[in-house]
This record gives C-alpha cells, sequence and structure tokens, in this order.
C-alpha cells in the first residue's frame, strides 16, 4: 500500500522504545476490506511481548507522570499537529483496513485528534482541594494522581478515535497506556503511534500491540501492574474482560454495545427526522454503536416518513470506499452480513415488509444494499439484538407511553433519539428515556466535549469531556497534624 509518508506503514510494534517483530517472527495479514487483497503484515504478538510491554510501561511512567502537565500538553498538542499533516495517509489506512468511506475517514482523522487537543488542556486542569479540617490542628488535602498503567482494548470500526478517546485523557494524566487495537485495523493503531514517537512521547508511554487477541489481552487483564482497561467493543467480550479484570480489581472504562431507538413524533419536521435518521443510521454502513437500530414512526406520520426514507437509502452509493463519490463501504466481515441476513430474514418471515434493499449488493464480498423495512414490531430480533449494519427497521406506534416502554424494553442504555417539535415532550421523553445519551431532533450526537457512554449493559463510565479524565486519575487523602 502506497503512502505519501512511508514511516506510516511500520509493520512492527513499539516496545519498550524499539520498533519489533514477534518473537515467533510470526504475522498477521491485514486485508482490504473492500477487495479482500492483502495490503501489509503485522507482527503476531503474545504473552511474552505483552509481558514486556507492561514491565516498560511501568518504568516510563514514572517519568512520565512527573512531567509538568504544560509539558505533557506540548507533546499531545505536537501529536495533533503531526496528526494533521498526515491526514490523508491515515484516512486511507483507515479505508483500506477498515472499509469506511474516505470523507467519513478524513472526519475520524479530525475527530481522532480533537480528543487530544481536549485532553491536552485537560491536563492543566487536574486540581486538587484543601478541605475545612474538623480538627483545626488538621490540614486536610485531596490531590489527584495519575491511575499508572493502563491498557486499551479497541474495536475496527473507529480505529483512530476509539484510540485517541483512550489514550488522550490517559496521557494527559500522566499514566502510561498499551493499545491492542483490532486485529482488522491495526495499521492505523501503529501509524498513530509512529506520530506520537515522532511528536516527543517517551519510549514506552504508547505502545501498540498486534496479534493473539486472547493472549495479549489475557495478560493485560491479569497482570496486577496494569491498574485500568478501558475497552470498546461488544458487550459479549467486554462482560468477558470485566470477568478476567476481577481478580486484580482494575479500574474499567467499558463501552460496549448499543440498540438504539429512533422516535419520529407525528408533529416532527420530516426532512429533519429524515436527515437526521440517514445520519445515525447509516454512518459508517450502520456499524457504529449509537446508530438507530429500531425507528419507531408514530401513525399519523409513518407513511410520509417511510417514503422520503426510502428515496434517501436509495439515493446511497455502494463501493469502495477509495472511490470518492461512495457512501457506503462494506461490512466489515462475512459474519456481519450474515447478521444482517438473519435480521432482516426473521422480520419478514414474521410479517414485516421489505421497503427498499434487502439482499447482498451486486459487488458481493462483504457489500449489502442499504435497506429498508417495514412494519416491523418488538418480537423481531431487529428490536432486541444490535444488527450493526445497513438496515432500517420502521416500527409504528400509538402513543407516548406505549413508545417510551418499547424503547426502554432492552438490556441495552447507551444512545437513543426523538423528532418532535413540541416542547414538552422534548423535556418530558429524554427524562423517561432510559440511555446514557439522547439526542433531540438531531442523529448526530458524538464529540470530544460531551460525556460519551451509556447505562445498564451498555457499559460503565464516559468518554471525552470534563469528565473523561477522571478515569485515569486516582484521589488521595493527604491529612497532616501540625
Ligand atoms: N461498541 C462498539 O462500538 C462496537 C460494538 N461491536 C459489536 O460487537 C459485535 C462483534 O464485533 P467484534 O469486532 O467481534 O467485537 P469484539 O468486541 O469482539 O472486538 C472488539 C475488540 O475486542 C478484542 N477482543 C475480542 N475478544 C477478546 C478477548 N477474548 N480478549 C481480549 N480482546 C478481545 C478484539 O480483538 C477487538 O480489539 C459487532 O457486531 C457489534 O454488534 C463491535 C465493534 C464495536
Ligand atoms: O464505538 C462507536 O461506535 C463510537 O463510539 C461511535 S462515535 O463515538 O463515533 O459516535
Amino acid at each position: 500500500m502506497k503512502l505519501n509518508n512511508a514511516d506510516l506503514l511500520p509493520e512492527k510494534n513499539p516496545i519498550d522504545g524499539a520498533w519489533v517483530v514477534a518473537d515467533s517472527g510470526q504475522r498477521l495479514t491485514v486485508k482490504n476490506a473492500a477487495t479482500g487483497a492483502a495490503i501489509a503484515g503485522v507482527p503476531l504478538l503474545g504473552q511474552a511481548e505483552t509481558q514486556r510491554a507492561i514491565a516498560a510501561a511501568e518504568v516510563a511512567q514514572r517519568a512520565w507522570k512527573r512531567r509538568s502537565a504544560a509539558e505533557r500538553a506540548q507533546v499531545l498538542h505536537r501529536w495533533v499537529r503531526l496528526i494533521e499533516e498526515n491526514r490523508e495517509d491515515l484516512a486511507s489506512l483507515m479505508t483500506a483496513e477498515g472499509g469506511k468511506p474516505l470523507a467519513e475517514a478524513r472526519g475520524e482523522v479530525g475527530y481522532a485528534a480533537s480528543f487530544i487537543t481536549w485532553f491536552a488542556e485537560e491536563a492543566k486542569r487536574i486540581d486538587g482541594a484543601l478541605l475545612q479540617p474538623v480538627n483545626p490542628t488538621q490540614r486536610y488535602i485531596v490531590s489527584k494522581q495519575p491511575v499508572g498503567v493502563c491498557a486499551a482494548i479497541t474495536p475496527w470500526n473507529f480505529p483512530a478515535a476509539m484510540i485517541t478517546r483512550k489514550a488522550a485523557p490517559a496521557l494527559a494524566a500522566g499514566c502510561a497506556i498499551i493499545v491492542k487495537p483490532a486485529e482488522q485495523t491495526p495499521l492505523t493503531a501503529l501509524a498513530l503511534a509512529k506520530l506520537g514517537e515522532e511528536a516527543g512521547l517517551p519510549p514506552g508511554v504508547l505502545q501498540v500491540l498486534t496479534g493473539d487477541a486472547q493472549a495479549i489481552g489475557g495478560e493485560l487483564c491479569r497482570n496486577p501492574t496494569v491498574r485500568k482497561l478501558s475497552f470498546t467493543g461488544s458487550t459479549e467480550t467486554g462482560r468477558l474482560l470485566m470477568a478476567q479484570c476481577a481478580p486484580t480489581i482494575k479500574k474499567l472504562s467499558l463501552e460496549l454495545g448499543g440498540n438504539a431507538p429512533v422516535i419520529v413524533f407525528d408533529d416532527a419536521d420530516l426532512q429533519l427526522a429524515v436527515s437526521g435518521i440517514m445520519a445515525s443510521k447509516f454512518r459508517n454502513s450502520g456499524q457504529t454503536c449509537v446508530c438507530a437500530n429500531r425507528i419507531y414512526v408514530q401513525r399519523g406520520i409513518y407513511p410520509a416518513l417511510a417514503d422520503a426514507l426510502v428515496n434517501a437509502v436509495q439515493a446511497l452509493k455502494v463501493g469502495n470506499g477509495m472511490e470518492e463519490k461512495v457512501t457506503q463501504g462494506p461490512l466489515i466481515d462475512q459474519r456481519a452480513v450474515e447478521k444482517v441476513e438473519q435480521h432482516i430474514r426473521d422480520a419478514l418471515e414474521k410479517g414485516a415488509t421489505l421497503l427498499t434493499g434487502g439482499q447482498r449488493h451486486p459487488l458481493g464480498g462483504n457489500f449489502f444494499t442499504p435497506t429498508v423495512i417495514g412494519n416491523v414490531n418488538q418480537a423481531m430480533r431487529f428490536a432486541r439484538e444490535e444488527t450493526f449494519g445497513p438496515v432500517a427497521p420502521l416500527i409504528p406506534f400509538d402513543t407516548d407511553e406505549e413508545v417510551v416502554g418499547y424503547a426502554n424494553d432492552t438490556e441495552f442504555g447507551l444512545a437513543a433519539y426523538l423528532f418532535t417539535r413540541d416542547a414538552r415532550r422534548q423535556w418530558l421523553i429524554p427524562e423517561a428515556l432510559e440511555y446514557g445519551m439522547v439526542g433531540v431532533n438531531t442523529g448526530l450526537i458524538s464529540n470530544e466535549v460531551a460525556p460519551f457512554g451509556g447505562i445498564k449493559q451498555s457499559g460503565l463510565g464516559r468518554e471525552g469531556s470534563r469528565f473523561g479524565i477522571d478515569d485515569y486519575l486516582e484521589l488521595k487523602y493527604i491529612c497532616i497534624a501540625l
């Protein structure tokens, strides 16, 4: 694969200040998500290399935390400048290995950089407190100190932003962090690490391990030197990692699966609702944890919304994300395609109506035709499971109480959306929805300044915002008797 900056395809891992291959010499092939062609090879690392990385992180973190916040911020801002200078190469890597259209990949580079900029400045606001003592001969001080060595296990759907949303607060707080990216998208992670090294991150402060997920992840969870794990991915894997971290009582941040309801009321602005549904549902070909998964439409607006949505979906262009006009890339793998087919088949067998799409795309491979399904109901898998694909299931409803009950009838609680011009609904419905994040008259809610995260089985903790750095800090209370 040809890049403007050849350094961004190291095909080695940064461990303890050196760029190394696997002890075994074995490599994992990284494939182009659209064509299946081999684009690079990365080391197949395992437990031994992970143990070395953890030991190196422990040493590096002691020096890194002693840097002033201003010094750490300076390095992070330099990292941002290098990321922005190399935006095109990073976007090309993301599109090649993950499949998302180039325009979305370029956008993700900026989104990823925004977390580094945000937390570089948050580093300077890590303040403590001087408390009013119960005993006048004593002084009570509360200071915030970095957790120590952190680990991040990240998904393929946002191969840059899900790394910086964890690495930026960790590094800003004075921690060291070891990242295990998804096996499908390691190249973006290695390129970010290369730019971080160039920006001045000291050896061992940011390390990226590719290879055997179970062996690497198992060591990151088991090793007591690792004091915190941040994970984004499926709820199933999150549950497993949480159990593996239990014996060493690690701090955990989990950003897991979702099952986002969209509620369109009769009084909604129709075009705004359609554009909001399109933005939420078809971003990254429906492969985000905050994608619209169920679309509840009040009966009065249902026919007009269904027609307008079908027209918008039929205008999407499916293809290789490297082609400028493409708006829908491939799904990540065949398993993802099969899950979409199973959900569609289940709905149609139970009486739903196919309005457009519904089958694999003529391009073959992992491409799927953007789809709208009508007359879906709560008994279908769309209502219970995260589809993670380009399918918009429409569920008609009548009353506010009915639809809030439907929307909350899930073990997930990440994101929810509603479209209404009624001021009372704009207050009362979000308050009634059991979700960590609610979008009102918009389908796009993610940014660096707002707390991102869910409740119930969508996870623990919040990422981004002024709340996000707390997960990488420990409070220390010092009591001085004078
Ligand atoms: N919340 C989100 O943004 C995401 C949700 N998902 C959901 O998960 C489903 C499955 O997708 P996957 O890619 O399989 O997600 P996954 O949760 O299995 O993979 C995410 C990360 O976890 C790692 N991982 C998996 N098993 C592990 C283990 N035993 N030990 C250590 N690390 C492990 C993977 O290597 C990857 O880095 C998707 O269909 C979607 O429903 C997937 C990706 C992102
Ligand atoms: O995990 C995801 O799908 C992302 O967190 C979604 S977002 O942050 O890019 O909205």
